[in-house]
Protein backbone atom coordinates (compact mmCIF):
# COMPACT_ATOMS: atom_id res chain seq x y z
CA UNK A 1 0.00 0.00 0.00
CA UNK A 2 2.62 2.28 1.20
CA UNK A 3 4.75 1.45 -2.03
CA UNK A 4 1.73 2.17 -4.27
CA UNK A 5 1.08 5.43 -2.46
CA UNK A 6 4.56 6.62 -2.93
CA UNK A 7 5.34 5.56 -6.60
CA UNK A 8 2.17 7.44 -7.36
CA UNK A 9 3.72 10.80 -5.94
CA UNK A 10 7.06 10.55 -7.84
CA UNK A 11 8.04 13.40 -10.05
CA UNK A 12 4.46 14.60 -8.97
CA UNK A 13 3.09 18.08 -8.14
CA UNK A 14 1.09 18.67 -4.43
CA UNK A 15 -0.74 21.34 -3.88
CA UNK A 16 -0.98 22.75 -0.21
CA UNK A 17 -4.24 24.08 0.40
CA UNK A 18 -4.11 26.51 3.54
CA UNK A 19 -5.40 29.73 5.14
CA UNK A 20 -5.12 30.91 8.55
CA UNK A 21 -8.11 32.72 9.97
CA UNK A 22 -6.07 35.87 9.69
CA UNK A 23 -6.46 35.40 5.87
CA UNK A 24 -9.61 35.96 3.25
CA UNK A 25 -9.63 32.78 1.91
CA UNK A 26 -10.02 30.38 5.16
CA UNK A 27 -12.95 27.92 5.40
CA UNK A 28 -13.02 24.22 5.10
CA UNK A 29 -15.75 25.25 1.83
CA UNK A 30 -12.87 27.25 0.33
CA UNK A 31 -10.02 24.89 1.19
CA UNK A 32 -12.23 22.26 -0.79
CA UNK A 33 -12.32 23.90 -3.77
CA UNK A 34 -8.95 24.32 -3.72
CA UNK A 35 -8.32 20.72 -3.72
CA UNK A 36 -10.28 20.09 -6.50
CA UNK A 37 -8.50 23.03 -8.48
CA UNK A 38 -6.02 21.45 -7.77
CA UNK A 39 -7.52 17.97 -9.21
CA UNK A 40 -7.77 19.46 -12.23
CA UNK A 41 -4.47 20.95 -12.49
CA UNK A 42 -3.05 17.63 -12.42
CA UNK A 43 -1.79 17.34 -8.78
CA UNK A 44 -0.65 14.01 -7.62
CA UNK A 45 -2.24 14.76 -3.93
CA UNK A 46 -3.39 17.94 -2.11
CA UNK A 47 -1.67 19.24 1.70
CA UNK A 48 -4.17 20.41 4.22
CA UNK A 49 -4.52 21.43 7.94
CA UNK A 50 -6.83 20.69 10.22
CA UNK A 51 -9.51 18.46 10.78
CA UNK A 52 -12.27 19.99 9.37
CA UNK A 53 -10.54 20.95 6.11
CA UNK A 54 -9.33 17.21 5.60
CA UNK A 55 -12.93 16.44 5.68
CA UNK A 56 -13.91 18.60 3.24
CA UNK A 57 -11.97 17.81 1.12
CA UNK A 58 -12.19 13.86 1.57
CA UNK A 59 -15.57 14.79 0.27
CA UNK A 60 -14.90 16.52 -2.71
CA UNK A 61 -11.36 14.51 -3.92
CA UNK A 62 -10.05 11.52 -4.50
CA UNK A 63 -6.22 12.90 -4.53
CA UNK A 64 -4.32 11.57 -1.44
CA UNK A 65 -4.25 13.97 1.53
CA UNK A 66 -1.02 15.24 3.77
CA UNK A 67 -2.67 15.61 6.64
CA UNK A 68 -1.12 18.20 9.48
CA UNK A 69 -2.64 19.83 12.25
CA UNK A 70 -1.21 22.89 13.17
CA UNK A 71 -1.43 24.14 17.08
CA UNK A 72 -1.64 27.53 17.52
CA UNK A 73 -1.89 29.61 20.55
CA UNK A 74 -1.92 33.13 20.98
CA UNK A 75 1.87 32.76 22.84
CA UNK A 76 2.99 30.42 20.08
CA UNK A 77 6.51 31.68 18.53
CA UNK A 78 6.90 31.35 14.97
CA UNK A 79 10.37 30.31 14.74
CA UNK A 80 11.13 28.77 18.25
CA UNK A 81 7.55 26.20 19.05
CA UNK A 82 6.52 23.41 17.06
CA UNK A 83 3.46 23.94 15.61
CA UNK A 84 2.50 21.25 12.94
CA UNK A 85 1.35 18.09 14.10
CA UNK A 86 3.27 18.20 17.62
CA UNK A 87 1.90 15.43 19.42
CA UNK A 88 -0.13 11.72 19.08
CA UNK A 89 -3.44 13.54 19.69
CA UNK A 90 -2.73 16.02 16.88
CA UNK A 91 -2.34 13.03 14.40
CA UNK A 92 -5.17 10.81 15.24
CA UNK A 93 -7.36 14.03 15.20
CA UNK A 94 -6.30 14.32 11.36
CA UNK A 95 -6.12 10.39 10.84
CA UNK A 96 -9.47 10.72 11.63
CA UNK A 97 -10.66 13.18 9.34
CA UNK A 98 -9.34 11.26 6.14
CA UNK A 99 -5.34 12.32 5.93
CA UNK A 100 -3.76 9.54 4.10
CA UNK A 101 -0.51 10.92 5.22
CA UNK A 102 0.50 12.45 8.19
CA UNK A 103 2.98 15.26 8.54
CA UNK A 104 4.78 16.30 11.72
CA UNK A 105 7.29 18.47 12.92
CA UNK A 106 10.43 16.79 13.01
CA UNK A 107 13.15 19.32 14.03
CA UNK A 108 15.23 19.24 17.34
CA UNK A 109 12.94 21.64 18.59
CA UNK A 110 11.22 20.62 21.94
CA UNK A 111 7.42 19.60 21.50
CA UNK A 112 5.19 20.85 24.01
CA UNK A 113 4.61 17.62 26.32
CA UNK A 114 8.26 16.20 25.84
CA UNK A 115 7.71 13.64 22.87
CA UNK A 116 10.69 12.79 20.89
CA UNK A 117 10.34 12.66 16.94
CA UNK A 118 11.19 9.14 17.28
CA UNK A 119 8.61 8.52 19.57
CA UNK A 120 5.93 10.16 17.70
CA UNK A 121 7.09 8.63 14.30
CA UNK A 122 6.68 4.87 15.58
CA UNK A 123 3.55 6.05 17.19
CA UNK A 124 2.05 7.22 14.43
CA UNK A 125 3.25 4.10 12.28
CA UNK A 126 1.93 1.70 15.01
CA UNK A 127 -1.21 2.60 16.19
CA UNK A 128 -2.83 4.33 13.28
CA UNK A 129 -1.03 2.92 10.43
CA UNK A 130 -0.35 5.20 7.75
CA UNK A 131 2.68 7.04 6.16
CA UNK A 132 4.43 9.76 8.27
CA UNK A 133 6.29 12.41 6.36
CA UNK A 134 8.98 14.13 8.63
CA UNK A 135 9.49 17.88 8.45
CA UNK A 136 13.06 19.19 9.00
CA UNK A 137 15.01 22.39 8.95
CA UNK A 138 18.78 21.42 8.27
CA UNK A 139 20.33 18.87 7.03
CA UNK A 140 21.88 17.36 10.40
CA UNK A 141 17.92 17.01 11.11
CA UNK A 142 16.83 14.55 7.75
CA UNK A 143 20.17 12.76 8.59
CA UNK A 144 18.79 11.84 12.55
CA UNK A 145 15.18 11.15 11.63
CA UNK A 146 15.88 9.20 8.70
CA UNK A 147 16.68 6.22 11.60
CA UNK A 148 13.09 6.62 12.96
CA UNK A 149 11.58 5.20 9.64
CA UNK A 150 10.08 7.66 8.27
CA UNK A 151 8.39 7.70 5.02
CA UNK A 152 9.31 10.73 3.43
CA UNK A 153 11.58 13.54 4.89
CA UNK A 154 10.41 16.46 4.30
CA UNK A 155 12.24 20.25 3.72
CA UNK A 156 9.34 22.22 5.02
CA UNK A 157 11.13 23.95 8.03
CA UNK A 158 14.07 24.82 6.34
CA UNK A 159 14.30 28.61 7.02
CA UNK A 160 11.87 28.27 9.81
CA UNK A 161 13.90 27.54 12.67
CA UNK A 162 16.16 30.01 14.19
CA UNK A 163 18.97 28.18 13.18
CA UNK A 164 18.36 27.50 9.51
CA UNK A 165 18.92 29.66 7.11
CA UNK A 166 16.19 31.26 5.24
CA UNK A 167 17.03 31.21 1.13
CA UNK A 168 15.55 33.26 -1.06
CA UNK A 169 14.11 30.63 -3.07
CA UNK A 170 13.53 27.45 -2.36
CA UNK A 171 16.42 25.64 -0.51
CA UNK A 172 17.77 23.13 -3.59
CA UNK A 173 20.78 22.67 -1.96
CA UNK A 174 19.27 20.54 1.06
CA UNK A 175 17.03 19.47 -1.35
CA UNK A 176 19.92 18.14 -3.49
CA UNK A 177 22.50 16.82 0.32
CA UNK A 178 19.48 15.04 1.90
CA UNK A 179 18.59 13.25 -1.24
CA UNK A 180 22.18 12.02 -1.55
CA UNK A 181 22.45 11.40 2.08
CA UNK A 182 19.35 9.05 2.49
CA UNK A 183 17.42 6.33 1.15
CA UNK A 184 13.99 7.74 1.65
CA UNK A 185 12.01 9.69 -0.64
CA UNK A 186 11.99 13.78 -0.14
CA UNK A 187 9.48 16.11 -0.20
CA UNK A 188 10.55 19.87 -1.34
CA UNK A 189 8.86 22.24 -0.03
CA UNK A 190 9.05 25.78 0.78
CA UNK A 191 9.46 29.29 -1.16
CA UNK A 192 8.65 27.83 -4.43
CA UNK A 193 7.39 30.29 -7.00
CA UNK A 194 7.85 29.63 -10.62
CA UNK A 195 7.99 25.89 -12.25
CA UNK A 196 11.50 26.13 -13.11
CA UNK A 197 12.46 26.23 -9.27
CA UNK A 198 10.57 22.72 -9.29
CA UNK A 199 12.09 21.12 -12.29
CA UNK A 200 15.69 22.12 -10.41
CA UNK A 201 14.29 20.53 -7.37
CA UNK A 202 13.37 16.97 -8.95
CA UNK A 203 17.13 17.27 -10.82
CA UNK A 204 18.43 17.26 -7.49
CA UNK A 205 16.55 14.10 -6.39
CA UNK A 206 13.12 15.41 -4.58
CA UNK A 207 10.62 12.63 -4.95
CA UNK A 208 8.15 14.91 -4.93
CA UNK A 209 7.47 18.67 -4.64
CA UNK A 210 4.74 20.85 -2.98
CA UNK A 211 3.78 24.24 -3.48
CA UNK A 212 1.53 26.30 -1.13
CA UNK A 213 1.28 30.32 -1.25
CA UNK A 214 2.08 30.48 -5.42
CA UNK A 215 -0.37 28.49 -6.16
CA UNK A 216 -3.78 29.15 -3.48
CA UNK A 217 -2.66 32.85 -1.57
CA UNK A 218 -3.94 34.90 -4.45
CA UNK A 219 -3.33 37.88 -1.72
CA UNK A 220 0.65 36.89 -1.83
CA UNK A 221 0.24 36.02 -6.35
CA UNK A 222 -1.17 39.79 -6.14
CA UNK A 223 1.43 40.78 -3.89
CA UNK A 224 4.42 39.50 -6.11
CA UNK A 225 3.36 40.92 -9.38
CA UNK A 226 2.37 44.72 -7.86
CA UNK A 227 5.85 44.20 -6.11
CA UNK A 228 7.42 44.13 -9.67
CA UNK A 229 5.36 47.32 -10.21
CA UNK A 230 6.29 49.59 -7.51
CA UNK A 231 10.11 48.65 -8.75
CA UNK A 232 9.51 49.48 -12.02
CA UNK A 233 7.86 52.96 -10.77
CA UNK A 234 11.04 53.93 -8.80
CA UNK A 235 12.90 54.13 -12.10
CA UNK A 236 11.00 56.95 -13.37
CA UNK A 237 10.96 58.89 -9.93
C1 LIG B 1 6.86 26.92 7.70
C2 LIG B 1 5.42 26.51 7.66
O1 LIG B 1 4.78 26.48 8.66
N1 LIG B 1 4.94 26.19 6.44
C3 LIG B 1 3.57 25.83 6.28
C4 LIG B 1 3.41 24.41 6.35
O2 LIG B 1 2.42 23.80 6.21
C5 LIG B 1 2.81 26.55 5.19
O3 LIG B 1 2.57 27.83 5.70
C6 LIG B 1 3.43 26.67 3.81
O4 LIG B 1 2.53 27.43 3.02
C7 LIG B 1 3.70 25.35 3.11
O5 LIG B 1 4.77 24.69 3.71
C8 LIG B 1 4.03 25.50 1.61
O6 LIG B 1 5.09 26.39 1.43
P1 LIG B 1 4.97 27.64 0.45
O7 LIG B 1 3.69 28.37 0.80
O8 LIG B 1 6.18 28.45 0.70
O9 LIG B 1 4.93 27.09 -0.95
Amino acid sequence: MMLELLSKLKNGLIVSCQAFEHEPLYGADIMAKMAICAEIGGAVAVRASWPENIREIKKVTNLPIFGINKIITKDTNKYEDVIITPTFEAAKEIYEAGADIIAVDCTDRKRPNGVTSEELIKRIKQELGVPVMAEVSTLEEGIKVAQYGPDIISTTLAGYTNYSVKTEGPDLELVEKLAAAVDIPINAEGRFWTPEQMIQAFEKGAWVVTIGSAITRPQLITKRFTSELEKWKKRFD
